[in-house]
């Protein structure tokens, strides 16, 4: 059960003192979303750009603390998106892991599900073909239909086509995010099970380390839940009622005024 409501969270631009103090004789880690949290929301996916700004701030904190991206995107995409070597780089969701000296890990139980993507991707960029607007962007392990640019009176054909294609295969499972249908391998894996892998692989789980998790959608809470009692979770915006979270930000703006913050007060 989430145990916040979003509206009741303290702001964590107003709260920075406290958050900073939470960090004091402990090591901080920061895990970041991307869409919704790095770079606002846009309608063409490939232009979602990472800020200087966001950029600068990034550099900043990956010289004193681990960072790592944790994206419902393509792991290749949002790392050539960041362009940044030192980061871990979690895509589709966490199923496919990065980064320095070597980190790779593929979570393997997804690997069997690659030949069903690959089929539904054919049949789904066939048929969605003739609906104006709808896109299908194949993650290694994930594919999103995106209905952000369709008509809205058509949006219910789309979803229907995602259906029919979904019931296809058992080893796959509908997600949501903002605007987008999702294909999923249909096993226990999400970004929480991601975030914990990389904190148990790099030796942040002990009491000594703090991490710092900020995300925007649904997909986020699967991390935020890990984070809820031993980390610090923001969650930015409000996609829902209640939430993981700890703080809140309003919007991609804040997230850029926090990240230069966090990284002034810990250089
Ligand atoms: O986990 P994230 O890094 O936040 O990725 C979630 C999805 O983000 C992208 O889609 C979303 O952002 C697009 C660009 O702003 C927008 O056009 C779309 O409507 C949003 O759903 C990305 O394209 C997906 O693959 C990610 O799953």
């Amino acid at each position: 059960m989430k145990i916040n409501r979003t509206k009741d969270l303290p702001h964590a631009l107003k709260n920075i003192n406290e958050i900073i103090s939470k960090l004091e004789n402990k090591i901080p880690s920061l895990f970041l979303d991307y869409d919704g949290t790095l770079t606002p929301i846009v309608s063409d996916p490939e232009k979602a750009i990472l800020s200087e700004k966001n950029k600068k701030s990034i550099i900043k904190l990956a010289q004193i603390i681990q960072v790592a991206v944790i994206s419902g995107r393509d792991r290749a995409n949002v790392a050539s998106k960041i362009g940044l070597e030192n980061l871990i780089y979690a895509g589709s969701h966490g199923y496919d892991i990065t980064g320095p000296n070597g980190l790779d890990m593929q979570y393997g139980p997804g690997q069997e599900t690659l030949p069903l993507l690959d089929k539904a991707e054919e049949n789904l960029k066939r048929v969605l073909a003739e609906i104006p607007g709808a896109m299908v962007e194949r993650k290694k392990y994930a594919i999103a239909v995106h209905y952000r640019n369709v008509e809205d009176s058509k949006v219910e054909v789309v979803q229907s086509i995602v259906n029919k294609e979904l019931g296809k295969y058992n080893s796959l499972k509908e997600g949501l995010g903002k605007k987008i249908i999702e294909l999923k391998p249909d096993l226990d894996w999400h970004k929480g099970k991601a975030l914990n892998w990389i904190l148990e692989k790099l030796d942040l789980h002990s009491q000594k380390y703090i991490p710092i998790f900020i995300g925007d959608d649904v997909t986020d809470e699967d991390a935020l839940e890990v984070l809820k009692d031993d980390g610090i979770g923001i969650i930015v915006g409000n996609h829902d009622e209640t939430t993981y979270a700890n703080y809140i930000l309003d919007n991609t703006d804040e997230v850029s005024e926090f990240l230069e913050q966090l990284a002034d007060h810990l250089s």
